[in-house]
């Protein structure tokens, strides 16, 4: 038991997928699990475990923003023994050729954040993803016929009132796409020597406005799922 989770020792398998939502958790764990079961709830941030193809698997939501994520990862890899995470979630699209539904791997995640550098001692730390997971989501995308982009994208603290220079900066750049989340997830996973990936689809566009209707995300969601699943079990 942790302050944000009430899950017993072992309830967790070694691989955790992450979306933000609690209910995508639900149905994820629902849709793509066999012999499911809740493991955790407080603040009804729920956690399930179950078996992908007779082996076993986690899924839980981080919620959203860096502080939430550094919560849960932390204390599933320090008190559950986590070894995997991956996060699944979505993204606004900054890179002109990415269009909606669109599925981005982050290669790195730079971030406007100070949580990540108050980790590192004032410095810019480059956050990452696990390069064997990176390559194993490589092998399953092609595995699966999909070709996801793979590049940078932000870590951002704030959904509403970024700097307006931050837009241009990040196409100056060739930043992908905005979210909330992987920079922290990344950080904290190479801290404490563990592997970490972020699967993201494009569910809104920051240059050309496009919106996805629900269930145009809910289809691409899918497409990312299976990516996440078979890359972690590759
Ligand atoms: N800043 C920001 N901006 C855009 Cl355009 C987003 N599209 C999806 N997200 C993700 O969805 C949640 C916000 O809606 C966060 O968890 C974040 O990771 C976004 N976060």
């Amino acid at each position: 038991m942790t302050p944000h989770i009430n899950a017993q020792t072992g309830d967790f398998a070694e691989t955790v997928l992450m979306p933000g939502d609690p209910l995508r958790a639900k149905y994820i764990a629902e849709t793509y699990l066999e012999n499911v079961r809740e493991v955790t709830n407080v603040r009804n941030v729920l956690g399930f475990t179950g078996e992908y193809k007779g082996k076993p698997l986690s899924v839980m939501a981080h919620g959203m923003g860096m502080p939430s994520i550094s919560i849960y990862a932390h204390e599933l890899i320090n008190f559950y023994g986590v070894k995997q995470l991956i996060r699944v979630g979505s993204c606004g699209g900054v890179d002109e050729e990415l269009k909606l539904r669109d599925l981005i791997v982050a290669t790195s995640a730079s971030t406007n954040s100070a949580m990540i550098r108050d980790r590192f001692a004032g410095y810019d730390y480059a956050a990452a993803p696990d390069f064997e997971l990176l390559k194993a989501c490589s092998e399953a995308a092609k595995e699966l016929d999909l070709s996801p982009r793979f590049g940078n994208i932000l870590s951002g603290d704030l959904f509403y009132g970024s700097n307006p220079a931050l837009l241009p900066a990040m196409q100056k750049m060739g930043v992908l796409a905005v979210e909330m989340e992987a920079a922290a997830l990344f950080a904290i996973a190479a801290e404490f020597r563990v592997k970490a990936l972020c699967v993201l689809t494009v569910s809104d566009h920051l240059i050309t406005a496009e919106e996805t209707s629900s269930e145009e995300r809910q289809n691409s969601f899918n497409q990312m799922m299976e990516l996440a699943l078979e890359t972690a079990y590759a």
